[in-house]
């Protein structure tokens, strides 16, 4: 794994305050600083940034040059190609280069952390309360509660229960009749240690050596001494005195998945003989009794059954899982399901209506669902109203309790599978219906498999209010990461949504243009013109002639009686030259200048209309760009899905596929607009599992007020406070995209800040040559930008006591929407490996006093 540093272009002074990168694309500066400023803004209060020269009186601040000429510097200059602003949390900066290469060689496992659960003893409950799922006595199986009397007792207490993601807590083994007892896997200790950060052998080098790690008492050697210290490594990487004892499990991913170091030092064929026995040897194997089904420790051979069937679970380790045995859901107890596996394995005890801790009153399989099920559920059509029992197959075919009959499939509709991919639910795979055939899976292909799958897919939720530019961003995301951005059936859509856009956005400019000449009329008749019939015939800026003032009438009155779609596109190519006629006309242009008068025509109206002839012609082909600026491209929900890598550079195709990991990890784009949130974001939950929230704001909304009168910038602001301060984002980062600039920095010229409420103090002296920015001062447009960002940034940290990236953004250019995409990888890496380090320090299996219950 490459050394791991923080965002290329976040940057960290000393004192870890937060700067800021302004992008400066002026002419040459009188000073001597890169086009990319970093500004440290806690320092800079806005009005320092506003006026170099001047400042508000006021406001006491110190002036920009100074500040700037101390701190800039080459090496803290971001990318020029974007305006991009970020700030840095101090407790992140506590990453230091060092930590992150001790930590290199660990694994995700660890990175995601195993952790402690205090008391694990769990309460029994009657075995008759599995029974009493209702479940159909044709489909309990018969591993149910007959066997649970058979189950061996464990004799030692097994404190840790690995986890993916996060701390498990207690939770009830409902099936199990006695208490249960556990084998705590113990971590072995090195026999030598020097000093921190040193070789365990020779004690020399420090944190900054690299150095290979034992799986089993996590010594770390270097280069010189590693050979020694593991000899001819019988079962991978071991100090020799750890041979047959079993691996520290928090280190199990990264089995067979060799370092640089023995890559270095070995030959292939035996970094390859070495990663083979290191997977598959006795020694590594995943103890049967550390893993947990429906409350029961398994048998090695349940435990093979369970890893050879044909759809086996992913990343297994040791925990606690609930499994049910009709459908084949899978899931870690306690939580929703997140894989399908292979249905009626004999492995574990009876499911328990609380295995996934639901509490939706709806139950599938005697398992009571969790909310997000529900949802997926009430998504897909699944009527739940009553608090159905439903029995579901595996093939997805459900029934309710009593009935007979086959409602319905819940995997049928194609959108059911994105909306689970979306909400992080499983579909069943391809091998569950070939089941029969493949019984046997190799671990090797598996492992990569999991590799694949789990490891690098990151999701990042995209959400904002309407209007923002999510759909923009999403898009955007689209074309500038997938080969085949939109397919063909796709492209059709969107041409009939496009022509019916054009009529539409033409029926708004001849209502305003009807608005505006009775309003011209009222003020030009004059008594004696209003009782003569002479009134009709005056002229105005908005008149129109007769022939198009015919078929503007004939369209709105279409448009009204809500014919439109009837009518077009079908018969465009024949009013096409009459749109672009009324388009060109005088009185439309002169209509189109009062657009913000208009209020709902959007800015990308003249981008068609511009092209009309040719937009509205039956084999009209949108490109790329028509498509970004469409509206209405994305689904009625507006949830969208798009997983996506970041191509590889020019320079990376000539490197080892290892040396540039960046272009493997794959990312899922979740867009989802505030409506999709529901009600006070009732349905955010859905989306815990994402690894961070990217929030856009118009910013050139802050003028703007919605139906309700209120200001959409403080609206927008609700939004941001409802989910920063939602508890399943405690610990997330998040990316605010102050996006539009470009409206911004033309509207800010017209329209004071100070319009919004919350922008009262941004009171900027203006320099006498800040419009023509020929002497490097800021424009207005990027003053404003500042202020926003400081607000929102402070807003931030006063509700979560965190920093906030930010970045500014004008989604309809591609290299902007890439770099804060970028930003926001950078972002994800960052904090995953803090969350490494901190798990490799804090490790479960931690021989700590305080971790251990008993
Ligand atoms: N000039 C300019 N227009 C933009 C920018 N980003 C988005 N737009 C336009 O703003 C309008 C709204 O953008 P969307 O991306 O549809 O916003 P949204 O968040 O999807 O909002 P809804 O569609 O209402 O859910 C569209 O007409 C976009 O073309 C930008 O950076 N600059
Ligand atoms: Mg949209």
């Amino acid at each position: 794994m490459p050394s791991k540093k923080k965002p290329d272009s976040i940057h960290q002074e000393d004192d870890e305050d937060c700067l800021f990168a302004v992008e400066y694309d002026g002419p040459p500066l009188p000073y001597d600083i890169p086009r990319a400023v970093p500004i440290n803004m806690d320092r800079i209060p806005v009005a320092a940034v506003v006026s170099p020269v001047c400042i508000s009186a006021s406001m006491s601040f110190p002036v920009i040059q100074p500040i700037l000429s101390k701190q800039v510097s080459r090496e803290k200059m971001v990318s020029p190609t974007s305006v991009i602003e970020h700030v840095v949390s101090s407790d992140s900066a506590a990453v230091s280069p060092t930590e992150e290469e001790e930590v290199s060689g660990e694994l995700e496992e660890t990175a995601r952390g195993l952790a402690f659960c205090d008391s694990l003893e769990k309460e029994s409950l009657d075995n008759e309360s599995v029974l009493s799922m209702d479940y159909p006595s044709s489909r309990v199986t018969g591993d149910c509660v007959s066997e649970t009397g058979n189950k061996k007792q464990q004799v030692v207490t097994f404190l840790g229960i690995a986890s993916d993601d996060d701390d498990q807590e207690d939770g009830n083994n409902d099936c199990n009749p006695q208490k249960r007892t556990r084998v705590l896997p113990v971590k072995k200790q090195p026999q030598t240690k020097g000093k921190k950060g040193s070789c365990y052998r020779c004690f020399k080098g420090n944190r900054f050596t690299e150095k290979e790690v034992c799986l089993v008492c996590d010594a770390k050697y270097c280069s010189s001494c590693v050979l020694r210290a593991m000899g001819s490594m019988p079962e991978g990487r071991k100090c020799v005195t750890c041979i047959g004892c079993p691996i520290d499990e928090s280190k199990r991913g990264s089995l067979g998945k060799c370092s640089r170091m023995l890559k270095r030092l070995l030959n292939d064929l035996e970094v390859k003989q070495i990663m083979k026995t290191e997977r598959f040897c006795e020694a590594n194997q995943l103890p049967a009794e550390y893993v947990y089904v429906n409350g029961q420790p398994l048998y090695p051979e349940e435990l093979v059954a369970l890893q050879t069937c044909a759809n086996p679970p992913k990343k297994l380790k040791p925990g606690d899982y609930w499994y049910d045995k009709v459908s084949g859901l899978w899931g870690k107890e306690g939580e929703k399901p997140y894989q399908i596996i292979s249905p009626h394995l004999n492995v574990g005890g009876p499911i328990s209506a609380e295995a996934s801790n639901g509490n939706t009153q709806v139950f599938i399989n005697g398992r009571e669902i969790t909310k997000v099920e529900l949802r997926m559920l009430q998504l897909a059509g699944v009527q739940c109203a009553g608090n159905p029992h439903f029995w579901v197959n595996e093939d997805g075919s459900y029934q309710e309790e009593g009935q007979k009959n086959t409602k319905g499939y819940i995997w049928g509709k194609a959108g059911t599978k994105l909306l689970c991919a979306v909400l992080s639910l499983p579909v069943p795979s391809k091998s569950i219906s070939n089941a029969s055939g493949d019984q046997l899976h190799s671990a090797n292909s598996r492992s990569i498999l999991d590799h694949l799958e789990h490891r690098t897919l990151q999701k990042i939720l995209l959400v904002g209010n309407s209007g923002s530019g999510t759909s923009t961003i999403f898009k955007q995301a689209k074309i500038l990461y997938k080969d085949i951005p939109f397919l063909e059936d796709e492209r059709e859509n969107i041409k009939v949504i496009i022509q019916t856009n054009v009529y539409g956005y033409l029926g708004m400019l001849l209502e305003g243009r009807e608005r505006f000449e009775e309003e011209a009329l009222s003020v030009m008749s004059s008594p004696a013109n209003e009782e003569g019939d002479a009134k009709s015939n005056i002229k105005t800026l908005y008149s129109i002639g007769p022939r198009l003032k015919a078929f503007s009438d004939w369209l709105l009155k279409t448009m009204a009686a809500g014919n439109l779609g009837v009518i077009f596109p079908a018969a465009s190519r024949e009013y096409a030259p009459l749109v672009e006629e009324l388009w060109r006309d005088a009185a439309i242009q002169a209509t189109y200048k009062r657009r913000s008068e208009l209020g709902l025509l959007p800015s990308v109206a003249s981008y068609f209309l511009e092209r009309a002839v040719d937009v509205l012609t039956p084999d009209y082909e949108p490109s790329d760009l028509d498509i970004l600026y469409a509206e209405g491209v994305t689904s009625s929900s507006g949830l969208a899905c798009l997983d996506f890598s970041f191509p590889q550079t020019a320079a990376e195709e000539n490197l080892d596929p290892s040396d540039h990991l960046d272009s493997l990890l794959r990312y899922q784009l979740i867009r989802v607009p505030s409506r999709g949130l529901g009600e006070n974001c009732k349905w955010i939950d859905m989306f815990e599992d994402v690894g961070m929230v990217v929030f856009a704001v118009s910013m050139s909304d802050y003028d703007q007020v919605s139906e309700d009168g209120t200001n959409k910038m403080l609206l927008a602001r609700k939004l941001f406070e409802s989910i920063i301060t939602h508890p399943i984002f405690e610990h997330m980062d998040f990316l605010l995209i102050l996006n539009k600039y470009d409206l911004l920095e033309e509207k800010v010229e017209r329209v004071p800040l100070t319009r919004c409420e919350w922008f009262q103090d941004f009171n900027p002296v203006v320099s006498r040559h800040r419009s023509n920015n020929n002497n490097g001062n800021p424009t207005l447009g990027q003053l404003a930008f500042h202020y926003m960002a400081v607000q929102f940034k402070r807003f931030y940290s006063s509700l979560t006591g965190k920093k906030l990236f930010v970045s500014s953004s004008k989604s309809l250019d591609p290299n902007s929407v890439d770099a804060s995409l970028k930003l926001a990888m950078e972002v994800l890496k960052w904090s995953e490996e803090r969350a490494n380090i901190c798990m490799s320090e804090y490790s479960m299996y931690s021989t700590e006093p305080s971790s251990f219950s008993n």
